[in-house]
């Protein structure tokens, strides 16, 4: 019998009923997954159980990030919550799909070995394997003047320490479509500044016009982050004042405004297949937050002679959307023969803890781990207690109460210079280890602190991360600012934004949070020079080691996990797994779920 709680829990779809309402009642198919189902079977005539299970549980898999549902893993994926569920034998599930109107035209499904994909997934995974084969299987671009591009490599990679780095941008100079992968402080955007310097004397070589480049990042922050970083690089002495001539001026962009967005569509650009991007070389960074659907679109949107450099860690988590992309690629792309690897191995930025602490989550070695934890020195901290707000209280309440001080005395460069010293991350926004009760829990520690009982929404020092783009304002997802007081007494919030500093009245401002804490999710693609983990509890699906290993990296030189060992433990265990097909395509093999190491 149905109880009142049932009535009202959303997730559960009354109307359904056999194997659906089974899969439901059992916590594994979401009430909008059972609907899609039942709607799409009605609609094309289908009565078999078993094809709207699939069809309910690709809607799902979707969902949770994955491209397709594998029938043969999907079983065991469901864990304990699809124990003693009516799951259909394998190869009766494959007949009754093969033999399904939802196969056939208009298509909404597309089975393809054990994989079955909603097709505008299928659509998108051929596509950007037809445009990576057609990319790697022009000729080589061609070398303007090979001793040239032999000085420049060893004076912009001068000693043995930019081996790597050198053998990279050598790598990408010579293919269409390149892949340079590391983890952090590898000298991606090093590799990346060179190689421009290294393109950019060729296309001189070759007598060709000025090259055009395009630099682009997923969010804004990490766009801002790439350009500050390449002009950085530009600075230094390795670059002669030719090779900063040459390459001229250049600005970091979203994709999202390096495709052109368009009013009349969130997936559609501009640019694509028959108004191609201009650029000679296209810089995509923080790949790995790259969801397949704007991978589908840059793909068709870059000429197939624009050199294609992604950048990113194929370790940390995939996109908020759909795909494994990244890591799809780093495997797919090499392993299938089409281009050849441009990995960085050596971190040059922590010489120590947080990078050996990086690389031992990322090999799942436990014991070292908690080590590192324990005894990691200066930089990493790993705060075990029960109760740990008192330790927090006194290690973060100094930081905040500085960013306070300068937003009231009006000193917005001191205001945003702090915000940047600490981010405290969280797995979750909601619950006890959650974005929102820790952003309470520091505006009551401020109000314990100043007596300020902190009414209003927006209050001197409050820091702001936007959660979405607004092109009118010029902010974008992930600019992060901070509320500050002006000499009449008014608020503004000055805003670092990749178009630099913008300051707003706080009624302008919809779409932002208070970012005393943030999501591990929202903190990728930027860094903090302290960064606090707060680990979710034992149970938290959320908890991977994609999850673990993103937040520690976003630390640029200290870090403070916050956490039970069992927590440590839960998650090094456990991979963020998504199904995908694209490395299977490139590379010809068989279906498997793929995960990320
Ligand atoms: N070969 C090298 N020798 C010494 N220092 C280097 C070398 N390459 C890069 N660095 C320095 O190491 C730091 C990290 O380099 P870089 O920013 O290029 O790495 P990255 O992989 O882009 O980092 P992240 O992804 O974390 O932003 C920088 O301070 C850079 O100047």
């Amino acid at each position: 019998m149905t109880t009142m709680m049932e009535e009202y829990d959303s997730s559960l779809a009354l109307a359904a009923s056999g194997s659906l309402r089974a899969f439901n009642d059992a916590g594994v198919l979401h009430a909008a997954d059972v609907h899609v189902a039942s709607r799409l079977t009605a609609m094309l005539g289908e009565t078999d159980e078993s094809v709207a299970l699939a069809c309910a549980l690709v809607v799902r898999a979707a969902r949770s990030g994955s491209v397709c549902l594998d029938l043969t893993a999907v079983r065991d994926e469901a864990g304990d919550d699809g124990a003693g569920l009516p799951w259909p034998d394998q190869d009766g599930w494959l007949a009754a799909l093969n033999a399904s109107p939802l196969l056939g035209p208009p298509h909404p499904l597309r089975l393809e070995d054990t994989r079955l994909y909603l097709d505008r997934y299928w659509q998108e995974e051929k596509q950007v394997e037809r445009d990576l084969r057609a990319r790697a299987g022009q000729p080589p671009p061609v070398i303007a003047d090979e001793a040239a591009l032999h000085a420049a490599l060893h004076r912009l990679f001068p000693d043995a320490s930019y081996d790597e780095q050198r053998a990279a941008a050598d790598t990408a100079v010579r293919q269409w479509t390149t892949v340079l992968s590391g983890g952090p402080g590898t000298g991606k955007t090093t590799t990346v500044a060179g190689l421009l310097a290294l393109l950019a004397e060729q296309a001189e070589k070759a007598g060709d016009r000025r090259l055009r480049v395009a630099l682009a990042a997923p969010t804004g922050k990490a766009a801002a982050r790439l350009e500050q970083a390449v002009r950085h690089e530009m600075m230094s002495d390795r670059f002669s004042p030719q090779d900063t001539s040459r390459l001229g001026g250049f600005n970091a962009r979203t994709l999202h405004m390096l495709l052109g967005r368009r009013p009349d569509s969130s997936t559609r650009f501009r640019h694509n297949r028959d108004n191609r991007l201009p650029h000679d070389v296209v810089v995509v960074d923080e790949t790995s937050m790259v969801s397949l659907t704007m991978m589908a679109r840059l793909l068709e949107a870059v000429r197939p002679q624009t050199r294609l450099i992604l950048v990113g860690d194929p370790y940390q988590l995939a996109s908020v959307e759909a795909g494994a992309v990244l890591a799809d690629l780093v495997d797919g792309l090499v392993a299938g023969g089409h281009v050849n690897a441009a990995e960085l191995r050596t971190s040059h930025r922590f010489g120590s803890e947080i990078g050996v602490l990086a690389s031992a989550v990322r090999e799942n070695r436990p014991a070292d781990v908690l080590t590192l934890l324990r005894d990691g020195g200066e930089r990493v901290h790993f705060v075990e207690e029960d109760d740990p707000r008192e330790t927090l209280r006194a290690a973060l309440l100094p930081g905040v109460l500085a960013i306070r001080e300068a937003a009231e005395a009006g000193d917005a460069d001191h205001a945003l210079a702090a915000l940047e010293n600490h981010r405290l991350l969280c797995a979750h926004r909601d619950g006890p280890w959650g974005v929102e009760r820790w952003n309470r829990t520091v505006e009551r520690w401020i109000t314990e602190e100043t007596d300020d009982p902190l009414w209003d929404t927006w209050y001197v020092g409050r820091p702001v991360l936007v959660t979405a783009n607004d092109y009118g304002l010029g902010i974008y997802n992930g600019d992060v600012g901070v509320t500050v007081r002006r000499s009449d007494g008014t608020l503004r919030v000055h805003i670092n934004s990749s178009r630099g500093r913008l300051d707003f009245s706080p009624a302008r401002l919809g779409n932002v949070q208070t970012l005393h804490a943030m999501t591990i999710h929202k903190a990728q693609g930027s860094q903090a020079t302290e960064v606090t983990v707060l680990m979710p509890g034992e149970e938290s699906r959320l908890l991977t080691r994609e999850l673990f290993y993103t937040a520690i990296t976003r630390a640029e030189d200290r870090v403070r996990i916050v956490g039970s060992e069992d927590a440590v433990r839960v998650a090094l265990g456990r991979q963020a797994l998504r199904a995908t097909g694209l490395r299977q395509r490139l590379t010809g093999e068989d279906t498997e779920l793929r995960g990320l190491t």
